[in-house]
């Protein structure tokens, strides 16, 4: 096996992997469980919204022309004929000089053809029948809220490819949709490999470490709005680590492995490959950190061989894992935004390789800022729990000032963007 390799651009990397994506079944599910899913069709609305005229307003449903000669001076009084609660049907018809208590949401009675307000008015009981007095003009049309003005029937209201949130959830629930057509989520395994890893419960022992980047990695399928099938850990040997990758690839839709990717001894993934016959895209990146990231393709599936080193492991997820993930989840956005942002740190080193330094954002004066969310190397764990975004850094000759204006990835938008850059 050749040690030497060559890396490749970013862009490129993300569009060779970006040509497998296979889109999952549609299915349905509970609106109530549809929450970060995927729309497989287009929603038009099936009825006005309003649907019938209702009143915004606690307040009296009246005739505007019964108040043509109202003033502060010369108040006209209505006589209340009833009661509309929300939900309730006057049956009867509104005529000048007569008014219909009416209730917020409550249906327009009738005849009346303006809402005055509650606070506006006084009641007054007279001879066993009930008064209101109105001291004001009120136009026709005021004060209601008519059939339509929110949403038409027949517009297209949310696109397939659109990812529900609690706002697009409303909108499901005013048409009646109790279950939602969504894609199907893809199933990602993650495996981690190296004979020192240790599982979160067990004790610390000469030479081990705990694995984080396979719980990492877990994490970060969720947020990308999949579902994480975690295999395992496994112990750098050939036949452990095929073995795994073997099962993954019988269970889940794509395969995350971590570690075991570069040039060492028993660094196993690329034999891996070999011995699945596996179609390799590429095995190095000309970036930072995440330089020996690699992928390969067999029968339209894809492996993703992630490097073991935390900070590495979780930006080769994001840049390459993430948009294909999105992709199969139907998603027609799944690259993460780009923000321009003003650096807060000095990277003056010139770097030949494009760098993507897990940062935070923060907004002063009207500005964005984007500032290193901890120590910028790629075994280091400790920057990761504050990241929420990578600054990307071009690779050249030239370093970057504090000041400068940089390209910023957001990592926990959901809206996401349709093109890399
Ligand atoms: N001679 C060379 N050595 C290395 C090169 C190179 O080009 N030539 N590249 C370096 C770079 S860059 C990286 S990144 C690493 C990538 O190594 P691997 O992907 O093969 O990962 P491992 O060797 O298995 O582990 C690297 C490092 O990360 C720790 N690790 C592994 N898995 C986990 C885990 N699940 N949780 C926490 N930490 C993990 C592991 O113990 C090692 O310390 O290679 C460089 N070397
Ligand atoms: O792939 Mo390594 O993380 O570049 O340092
Ligand atoms: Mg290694």
């Amino acid at each position: 096996m050749t040690l030497m390799r060559k890396p490749i651009p970013v862009a490129e990397a993300v569009q060779r992997v970006m040509q497998f994506p296979r889109l999952k079944e549609a299915e349905a599910v509970k609106l109530e469980e549809s929450t970060g899913r995927v729309l497989a069709q287009d929603i038009y609305t099936t009825h006005p919204v309003p649907w019938f005229t209702r009143s915004p307003y606690d307040g009296y449903a009246i005739c505007a022309a019964s108040t043509e000669q109202a003033g502060e001076g010369s108040p006209v009084w209505l006589q209340v004929l009833g009661t509309v609660a929300a939900g309730d049907v006057w049956r009867g018809c509104v005529e000048r000089g007569q008014a219909v208590k009416i209730m917020t949401g409550g249906a327009m009675p009738d005849g009346a053809d303006a809402v005055i307000m509650r606070e506006l008015t006084r009641e007054e009981e007279r001879d066993g029948a009930l008064y209101v007095q109105i001291k004001r003009k009120v136009k026709t049309g005021e004060n209601i809220s008519r059939i339509g003005e929110d949403m038409e029937e027949g517009e297209l209201l949310l696109r397939q490819g659109t990812m529900i949130n609690a706002g697009t959830v409303a909108q499901l629930a005013t048409f009646g949709y109790a279950e939602v057509p969504v894609f199907r989520k893809p199933v990602v395994a993650v495996i981690a490999t190296g004979s020192e890893l240790l599982d979160p419960s067990e004790p610390l022992a000469p030479g081990k470490i705990r694995n984080s980047n396979g719980y990492m990695l877990l994490s970060q399928v969720l947020r990308s709005g999949a579902e994480p099938l975690y295999i395992g850990k496994v112990q750098d040997t050939l036949g452990e680590t095929l073995a795994a990758v073997k099962k993954a690839l019988e269970q889940a839709d794509l395969v995350l492995t971590t570690g075991g990717v570069s040039v060492g001894d028993f660094d196993y993934i690329p034999a891996v490959y070999q011995e699945l016959g596996a179609q390799p895209l590429f095995n190095k990146i000309g970036m930072r950190p995440g330089s020996v990231t690699s992928a390969a393709e067999r029968n339209g599936k894809l492996l993703f061989g992630l490097s073991g080193n935390p900070s590495a492991c979780y930006v080769g997820f994001e840049l390459f894992a993430r948009p294909v993930i999105r992709a199969m989840m139907g998603m027609k956005r799944p690259y993460s935004q780009r923000v321009q942002a003003e650096l807060q740190e000095d990277f003056t080193k010139p770097n030949p390789f494009d760098r993507f330094v897990r940062g935070k954002l923060s907004f002063s004066g009207g500005r964005l800022y984007a500032a290193p969310s901890g120590k910028d190397k790629s075994n280091i764990v400790s920057s990761l729990a504050e990241a929420n975004c990578l600054i990307v850094l071009p690779g050249g000759t030239r370093g970057w000032e504090a000041g400068s204006m940089v390209d910023v990835l957001l990592l926990d938008d959901q809206e996401g963007t349709g093109q890399w850059r």
